[in-house]
């Protein structure tokens, strides 16, 4: 399967539990690869056909700048849930990075893997 990704997309967010991540917001950075067919668009040569990554860098940012979670499992979840629901794609994979939240790593976070569920659960 083909895939189209984004790669250290930075974005600025409150997160995180203790008392002092609720007043600064901080760097996290996106990787996200998402499963699509590319050869429509590469027949047609039209944006339109793409699984357009300007387009959902545009929506993440948008998500991630407003939002306001305490856990980055669970603003991985929203984002890859809104990639998923608005765009069309069936699977995708999502690394969300906080680098310098641990002293001496230089990110830590997690990695989910997701698929769209079909409509009438089969
Ligand atoms: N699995 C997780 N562990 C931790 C998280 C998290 O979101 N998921 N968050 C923190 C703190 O907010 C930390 O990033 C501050 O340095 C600790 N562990």
């Amino acid at each position: 399967m083909d895939h189209v990704f984004i790669e250290g997309l930075e974005i600025d967010a409150l997160i995180g539990i203790y008392d002092w991540e609720r007043r600064v917001r901080q760097a996290l950075v996106f990787d996200i690869e998402m499963a699509f067919d590319n050869r429509v668009p590469a027949a047609s040569d039209d944006i339109a056909d793409t699984l357009n990554y300007k387009a959902v860098s545009k929506r993440v940012i948008e998500y991630v700048r407003q939002s306001d979670f305490g856990l980055v499992e669970t603003l991985a979840e929203r984002v890859a849930a809104i990639i998923l629901d608005e765009f069309g794609v069936h699977r995708l994979r999502l690394k969300l990075s906080k680098p310098g939240a641990v002293r001496g790593a230089r990110a830590v976070g997690v990695v989910i893997e997701r698929e769209r569920q079909p409509l009438n659960g089969a």
